[in-house]
């Protein structure tokens, strides 16, 4: 079962999907077993590569890569290994280091090579931490309560948390992964998951009570809800996004939050002059790897220059939304200058009448600025990888 399992993940189906599946048709299975077949589903899927490396095949049995995991990575003797992978023997195993980046973090070689590119020496230790699960991380809503108050009453729930250092609306989860949708605090909604990274891209648009914000890539309202909060349920906040699907989503989590100010916006915006625009746009998603084991292997490297077209004419529709002396912020959780500083160039020579402005000047940590545009990353601030330009229109 297991192997049946890790072959369609090799075979390019969503790990997540392939688990589920999986542990609906095994009820039987005791819940040791359940965390086993998923640590081994994620673990291979995650570093087939390197597994492949270890057992010097570039397409190795699914067997093979379990044992290569077992012994290789995790150290159990080989044949004890070799018994749990269901093979008769223990292959042998290269020893040292792999030679190129891709291999040693199990990357496809274009993604590796593209990191190298992006971000020079940096690049082996930001590809070291696309491997290690990110914290799980709270947003506070400020509508209900305020930060030290959802700290205490999380831990009468049994659930310990440390403050955020960027975000001050920010709770890292300590220890043991909780059953956070399990817990009242949820349900009367006192926060809602969100990196820490996220929520500075949604506090860079420094929305105000009275004020009209536009989110106009409001997807299922992660941001949304934050600017509500900083609103304080006070002013015009429209959300749009042309998923339809997703906006449902949006307005069940505004009702649980308390947040009765968000106008939802189903087909594109037109007519008005916002205040603030945040477009968080659609990007290759290259930050958010670390948020699945697979996620590198369904990318298309095509999709890097795709998504730069699609961003330039919803930039272009916010430019025309954003009233004079008001701001744009333009965000994206990808690594990829052409989607990012490239992007915003493009658009401050296209666009006379908008200039770069300091991302959170007087509350910003200056280690999340590079070049003047925000920068988060797993490597150096423990957040997924995120950029944001913040522009405003001349008054
Ligand atoms: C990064 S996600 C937004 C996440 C959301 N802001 C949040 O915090 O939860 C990008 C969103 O852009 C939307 N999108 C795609 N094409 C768009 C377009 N032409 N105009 C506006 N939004 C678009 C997608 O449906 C997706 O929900």
């Amino acid at each position: 079962m297991v192997t049946g399992a890790i072959d369609t993940v090799l075979a390019g189906s969503p790990a997540e999907r392939v688990l589920d599946r999986t542990l609906r048709s095994h009820r039987e299975l005791s819940r040791e077993q359940r965390q086993v077949l998923a640590e081994a589903v994620f673990n291979v899927g995650l570093w087939r590569r390197r597994l492949g490396f270890l057992l010097g095949h570039p397409e190795p049995s699914s067997s093979a890569l379990l044992h290569a995991l077992l012994h290789g990575l995790a150290g159990v003797p080989a044949e004890e290994a070799a018994r749990l992978a269901g093979l008769g023997a223990p292959p042998p195993l290269v020893t040292g280091e792999p030679p190129t980046l891709a291999l040693r973090y199990s990357l496809p070689d274009w993604l590796a090579e593209h990191f190298t590119r992006e971000l020079g020496p940096a690049a082996e230790d930001f590809c070291a931490h696309l491997n290690v699960p990110g914290p799980i991380t709270l947003r506070v809503n400020t509508l209900r309560t305020h930060r030290d108050a959802l700290a205490a009453r999380l831990r009468d729930e049994g659930v310990e948390t440390r403050p955020g250092e960027l975000s001050p609306l920010a709770l890292h989860v300590v220890g043991p992964r909780p059953n956070l949708y399990g817990l009242d605090s949820l349900r009367e909604g006192l926060f809602e998951v969100q990196d820490e990274g996220s929520q500075l891209l949604g506090l860079l648009v420094e929305a105000r009570p009275g004020e009209t914000v536009l989110d106009l890539c409001a997807g299922a309202g992660g941001k949304t809800l934050l600017l509500g909060g900083a609103m304080e349920g006070r002013g015009r906040l429209l959300a749009h996004d042309p998923d339809a699907g997703r906006l449902d989503r949006l307005m069940l989590r505004c009702s649980r939050a308390g947040l009765s100010n968000v106008q939802v916006l189903r087909a594109p915006p037109e007519g008005f002059l916002a205040d603030r625009v945040l477009v968080d746009a659609p990007c290759s998603e290259l930050g958010s790897l670390r948020r699945g084991p697979d996620l590198r292997f369904l990318i298309e490297p095509a999709r890097l220059v795709e998504m730069v077209r699609l961003q330039r004419d919803i930039l272009e529709r916010a430019r025309q939304l954003v009233r004079p002396g008001g701001r744009l912020v333009y965000a994206t959780c990808t690594v990829n200058r052409a989607e990012n500083e490239e992007l915003v160039h493009g658009f401050l020579r296209d666009a006379p009448g908008f200039h770069l402005v300091p991302p959170g000047e007087g509350w910003l940590a200056p280690g999340c600025v590079r070049e003047g545009f925000l920068f988060c990353a797993p490597h150096l601030h423990g957040t997924d990888g995120f950029f944001a330009a913040v522009l405003k229109r001349e008054g």
